[in-house]
């Protein structure tokens, strides 16, 4: 029997990354150090799975990554999907949650697991994680149980559905984790994977072209005490804005005494930008009967993002603006999950 077919697909990141003048920056010749890896697990000693892989040009810090490219790695994926048995995206820590969030709505093909990971340190550093971390998410592609194969993040000692994780640390090597929904599974000595997480998947949209959404018809803003309307409007007069993530406290509060921002909202609302609101705490949802305070939000026309991350709520926008919905369209997907992205 022939091993499992792999593709790995390097977008940049730590994990390649080089020393230079300017500090760290991604370097090419991580394609050749994988062709060359064959310290791979037990699960690979009596069949090594077939490696391919896939450098981006350019290859970027993850600071640079964009939804066009979110797109693009969807479409890169989606174009090969017959051809292997899972996928391995490199990409770097610090925009990791968003294109892993991105993924599991762009790509419309399922039944094969799609492993994002990355480095806290570059390949050639000592006690580097990266290639351990490459290893293991090599591992989780050729032995992911198909019930299981959705879009994951393998990081450190953890295996998380790719649109629930959000980076932790910028210093320990499990820097992701999964706070509002439950592990995969854990890499110890052996990879376990936690057979029930299983996903069911919204195919409602799989069949409308995406286009590339422009960038600027997102906003994310976090309140923070003394937040203003004035604040909040200079944001929503953009005219190319379409969605805004509104990271509120707790379950959904937010300064009811302010009528003004209220105001703000609602007239936001009323000209068609959806206001998706979710928790600020790691561990938050959204649950606006809760308090008082939960109440105001919701009367100024704004969406309960429910225990959606903030990364898992600005790539849903980006995702239903690409598939070409108007206002009322989003909203009514807003309340359904594309990919296991939200509890109901
Ligand atoms: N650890 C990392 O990969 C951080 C890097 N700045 C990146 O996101 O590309």
């Amino acid at each position: 029997m022939m091993g499992q077919r792999i593709l790995i697909i390097y977008t940049g990141g730590t994990i390649g990354m080089k020393q230079t003048r300017e500090g760290l920056a991604p370097a090419a010749d991580l394609a050749e150090e994988i062709r060359s890896l064959v310290e791979l697990g037990p699960a690979f000693q009596q069949q090594p799975p077939i490696l391919e892989t896939l450098a981006y040009d350019p290859l970027i810090d993850s600071s640079d990554m964009r939804p066009a490219l979110w797109l693009k790695l969807a479409i890169d994926i989606e174009k090969r999907y017959d051809d292997y048995d899972g996928f391995v995206v490199l990409h770097g820590t610090d925009t990791l949650a968003y294109t892993s969030s991105a993924l599991s709505y762009f790509i419309r093909r399922w039944g094969k697991p799609v492993v994002v990971t990355g480095a806290q340190l570059p390949f050639g550093f000592p006690r580097s994680d990266a290639r351990a971390n490459l290893i293991s998410a090599i591992e989780v592609a050729c032995t992911m149980p198909g019930s299981l194969a959705q879009v994951c993040v393998v990081f450190g000692s953890r295996i998380m559905r790719g649109n629930r994780v959000t980076k932790i640390s910028a210093r320990a090597y499990d820097a992701f984790d999964s706070p509002r929904y439950p592990l995969l599974g854990k890499i110890g000595i052996d990879i376990e994977f936690q057979g029930s997480r299983r996903l069911t998947h919204g195919e409602r949209l799989a069949s409308r072209p995406l286009q590339a959404p422009a960038d600027d018809s997102v906003a994310m803003v976090r309140l923070f005490p003394g937040i203003s309307a004035n604040l909040f409007n200079a944001i929503c007069s953009a005219p190319s804005l379409r969605g805004l993530v509104l990271e509120a406290y707790g379950s959904g509060n937010a300064p009811t005494r302010d009528p003004a921002l209220m105001d703000a909202i609602r007239a936001a609302v009323k000209r068609g930008i959806v206001v998706l609101v979710v928790s600020q705490p790691l561990d938050g949802v959204v649950s606006f009967d809760r308090y008082a305070a939960g109440s105001g939000l919701p009367g100024a026309g704004a969406i309960s993002g429910g225990d959606l991350t903030p990364e898992a709520a600005v790539t849903k926008l980006y995702y239903l603006i690409a598939c070409g919905l108007d206002a009322a369209q989003i909203t009514r997907e807003l309340q359904r999950p594309v990919s296991g992205e939200m509890s109901l």
